[in-house]
């Protein structure tokens, strides 16, 4: 990710007044985000960019075509003003946090105007920024002419309420516009359904806040705000949405256990086979796709935006001395990753949880790689996966300043550096992949006749060869194997079984 001061932020040494402090600044550092990869751009093979555009923006299931007052996937973000409460960290992490929201946004779909930071104590319950410089906000929000305000945090339905009053404009949170991102680059069937689920189990808490008053204005409806007017009929209208939208939510829960159905049987059919299993973790757009790209030919969509992978893609691959193994490119993950899309997509996210190993790739061109780290760290524990080995691969060498990766160079000795884009340490990641990868548990001596060249391909692929020796009445071998394997190896076996 580029490094981008989104805001104009003061010093911490200025000795800036403590509270209820707006820091107004227009955006202007970030290169063009929504215009055509180059082929420069090209990390690997790519496929699907066709394909990806002509299925953005996909609709919501026709079920739900008639609950207008919470549609949102028809946010139609286009002229946006970011807010930020910097409650505590450094001018640094408010700053690196908002260069994200900014990506986000512009992920989405975007155009962003202006950024804007208030220093305070804490959140303001009622408007997120104090109340009083909300009018500050609005005369922003007029003079760019802007469409939506989206703010850097998880708003409560009140807030939400509270400023879209106030600002006559659709406000969004960070949570919102992420689930936004991910309607618009879920590809598969199982994809949508869990990002539907997502939007919707989002949707409910906020039936009131989300779009309320301005969607019922837009309808020609008595305006819905809070207080005498907005119960009424708007009420019975949210009663039933809300059921709708629970009997919505049960279908599609249905629907994805069935899908995680197959992908378990998938799971346990190599699990039998004991090929090994290694997943590409990390934060979004390190460049996960563009290693396993890079690593297996698998072709996939690489592209300088968030949440570019949704759906995992698994390839087959193979050491150099014949053993196989699966890689695993997996959805991206990102500071305060929406629980509700954490949970939605609990069974892609498994399939990190069921690696042997995972490769968790960061970034070192980021402004803070150590961050990113921590936050990758944080969503594996979530979904159970912090106690699987991990090898950690710093890419972007080639961006990334000399000095920052010395300092990472000795802060995780064990790590690779690695340019995904010029080759650099591909063959170093490559060693060290294989030889992280799990060891066949049981070592065996066993002398196996030539008739039984089938066993000899099996120790090949799912096991390891200490020593193979030609003699005149058949193959010995000295080799690591799994239990199975070693059972149907007995009849041979050389030493005590
Ligand atoms: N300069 C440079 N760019 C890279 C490198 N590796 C990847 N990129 C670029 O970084 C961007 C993101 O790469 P992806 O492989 O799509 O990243 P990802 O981690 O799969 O991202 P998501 O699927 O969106 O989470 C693309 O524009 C790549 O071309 C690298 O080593 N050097
Ligand atoms: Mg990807």
């Amino acid at each position: 990710m580029t490094s981008a001061h989104a805001t104009s932020l003061p010093d911490p040494d200025d000795g800036f007044a403590p509270d209820d402090e707006l820091h107004i600044g227009p955006i202007e550092t970030l290169p063009e985000r929504n215009g055509a990869v180059e082929p420069a751009d090209a990390d690997g093979d790519q496929l699907e960019r066709a394909e990806r555009e002509s299925l953005r923006r996909v609709g919501m299931s026709t079920q739900l075509a008639d609950i207008g007052e919470v549609e949102y996937r028809d946010l139609q973000l286009e002229r946006v003003v970011l807010v930020a409460v910097w409650t505590t960290g450094s001018h640094v992490d408010v700053d690196n946090s908002v260069a994200e929201l900014q990506l986000l946004a512009e992920t989405a779909g975007a155009q962003v105007l202006e950024g804007l930071v208030q220093r305070r104590q804490r959140v303001d319950p009622a408007t997120f920024i104090g109340s009083g410089k909300v009018a500050e906000l609005l005369d922003v929000v007029v003079a760019t002419a802007a469409d939506t305000v989206i703010c850097d945090g998880e708003l409560t339905p009140a807030q939400l309420r509270n400023l879209e009053d106030r600002l006559k404009v659709k406000v969004i949170d960070r949570t919102a516009l992420i689930l936004d991102i991910f309607a618009q680059h879920a590809k598969s069937v199982e994809g949508k359904a869990q990002v539907e689920l997502a939007q919707l189990q989002y949707m409910k808490q906020r039936l009131r806040g989300w779009g309320g008053n301005l969607s019922r204005q837009a309808g020609g409806r008595v305006s819905a705000g809070a207080g005498i007017g907005g119960r009424g009929p708007g009420e019975t209208k949210i009663e039933t949405d809300r059921r709708r939208i629970n009997q919505r939510i049960s279908q599609l829960r249905a629907k994805l256990r069935e899908m995680d159905g197959t992908r378990a049987t998938k799971r346990a059919e190599r699990l039998r086979n004991r090929v090994p299993s290694v997943a590409i973790v990390g934060y979004t757009n390190a460049g996960k796709s563009s290693l396993l790209n890079r690593l297996t030919g698998a072709g996939v969509l690489v592209e300088d935006a968030l949440f570019a992978t949704l759906d995992p893609t698994t390839r087959r691959s193979e050491t150099p001395d014949g053993r196989e193994f699966t890689l695993t490119d997996t959805v991206g993950f990102v500071r305060h990753l929406p629980h509700d899309l954490v949970e939605a997509f609990a069974s892609t996210l498994e399939e990190s949880a069921h690696a042997d190993l995972l490769l968790h790739v960061v970034d070192a061109s980021d402004p803070d790689p150590e961050g990113q780290i921590a936050a990758v760290r944080e969503v594996l524990n979530d979904i159970d996966a912090g106690g699987i080995p991990e090898m950690l691969v710093f890419n972007k060498a080639d961006l990334a300043e000399p000095a920052v990766l010395a300092t990472l160079r000795s802060a995780y000795p064990d790590a690779v550096i690695v340019s995904a884009r010029t080759g650099v340490g591909l063959d170093t990641l490559r060693t060290t992949l294989y030889d992280g990868l799990p060891h066949p548990a049981i070592e065996i001596r066993a002398l196996v006749p030539y008739e039984r060249g089938d066993l000899i391909d099996k120790i090949h692929r799912n096991g390891e060869f200490l020593t193979a020796e030609h003699r005149a009445d058949g193959t010995y071998v000295v080799a690591r194997v799994h239990p199975d394997l070693a059972g149907e190896l007995a009849p041979f076996r050389t030493d005590a079984a």
